[in-house]
């Protein structure tokens, strides 16, 4: 089961530049969360953070009972065991062939025997659907297996916590939807908490279970899927519904006269979509009924919420799928 990561209070600058001051969220465990906003609003350096990769300026960052920045190297190193991390490019070894790409942290960090290594990373290659793939080199393989390669190596030492960093990134949509059900499957299947930025909209929609913004050096809101995707906070509705109308500019945030030049309501948001369900049905345990966010906090959904492009109704889908018992929640 994934643990917490507990952020509070963090400010992080280099030289004169505040990237982003007094960020504090909990990302829950076991959950899928993502984290988005306009470019160079510090998102990586939020994630390098989070594995002491960098020190903030201030804050703490509270996993499984360390706080992250204040830990010594030793207890550091320890503590990144819980991390898998997925890099943009995959970050894999140009030298080393797939296979062994995916069994280096297996080798650098236990003392597994090699018919050990070799029955895991097959299993994890299979499971990211590389089977067979395990002699090739990265400069060999396209970007959605290097992708797919990261995450195995990510998953090969059974984290708490995947960070993925764009993972999204340069792959077609079609790859990118099979991505995004394997981050389903694995959170289905271990319970693992992840953390995912991403720029991909379509993804932030329909997988995480809770969506965070940040924008103008701070978080501007994060919470559950329901709550973010039928915001009306500017800022927020602009971004999950890819628009130009908000304060959100070209370069920069807008300026006041920019801002009422466009003197026009913010559009409503869109319908919120179903959410991914994993691929064998079963109902993870931090998902919920659909609408029952909205519901208990007396917002009406966006109309046209929760039907699917079949246009079944995911809340009597949801109602008949509980009903059915296939896959009660825990
Ligand atoms: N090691 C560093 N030293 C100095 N500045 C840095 C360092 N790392 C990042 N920055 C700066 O911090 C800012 C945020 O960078 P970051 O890569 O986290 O943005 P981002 O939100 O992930 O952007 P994008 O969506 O474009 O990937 C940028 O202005 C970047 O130049």
């Amino acid at each position: 089961m994934g643990v917490e990561i507990r952020v509070e209070g963090l400010r992080k600058s280099f030289g004169r530049q505040v990237i982003w001051d007094d960020v504090s969220l909990t990302i829950p465990a076991g959950e899928i969360s993502a984290l988005l906003g306009p470019s160079g609003t510090g998102k990586s350096v939020f994630l390098k953070n989070l594995v002491g990769l960098l020190r903030p300026d201030r804050g703490h960052v509270y996993v499984g009972g360390g706080d992250v920045p204040r830990l010594r190297e030793r207890d550091l190193y320890r503590m990144r065991r819980t991390f898998g991390v997925l890099f943009q490019d995959g970050a894999l070894f140009g030298s080393m062939n797939v296979f062994d790409n995916i069994a280096f942290p297996l080798r650098e960090h236990t003392k597994k025997g090699e018919a050990e290594i070799r029955r895991i990373v097959l299993e994890k290659m299979d499971m990211v659907g590389l089977s067979g793939s395990g002699d090739k080199l990265p400069g060999e393989i396209s970007g959605g297996m290097k992708k797919r390669a990261g995450l195995a190596r990510a998953l090969v030492l059974e984290p708490e916590i995947i960070l993925a960093d764009e993972p999204d990134s340069g792959l077609d949509p079609v790859r990118t939807a099979y991505l995004n059900q394997l981050f389903v499957d694995v959170n289905a299947e271990f319970g693992t908490t992840f953390l995912i930025v991403t720029h991909d909209i379509g993804t932030a929609r329909v997988l995480p279970d809770n969506l965070g913004l940040l924008f103008r050096r701070g978080l501007v809101m994060f919470g559950p899927r329901e709550m973010i995707l039928s915001s009306t906070h500017p800022a927020v509705n602009q971004f999950f519904n890819a628009r130009r109308e908000g304060p959100i500019g070209m370069a920069e945030e807008k300026d006041v006269a920019e801002l009422a030049a466009e003197n026009a309501p913010a559009p409503p948001p869109a319908p919120i979509p179903p959410q991914l369900m994993p691929s064998d049905g079963r109902i993870r345990p931090s998902m919920h009924r659909p609408g029952e966010w909205l519901a208990a906090h007396g917002v009406t959904p966006p109309p046209g919420s929760f039907v699917d492009e079949n246009g079944r109704d995911w809340r009597t889908e949801w109602d008949a799928l509980v009903a059915a018992r296939r896959h009660p929640r825990p």
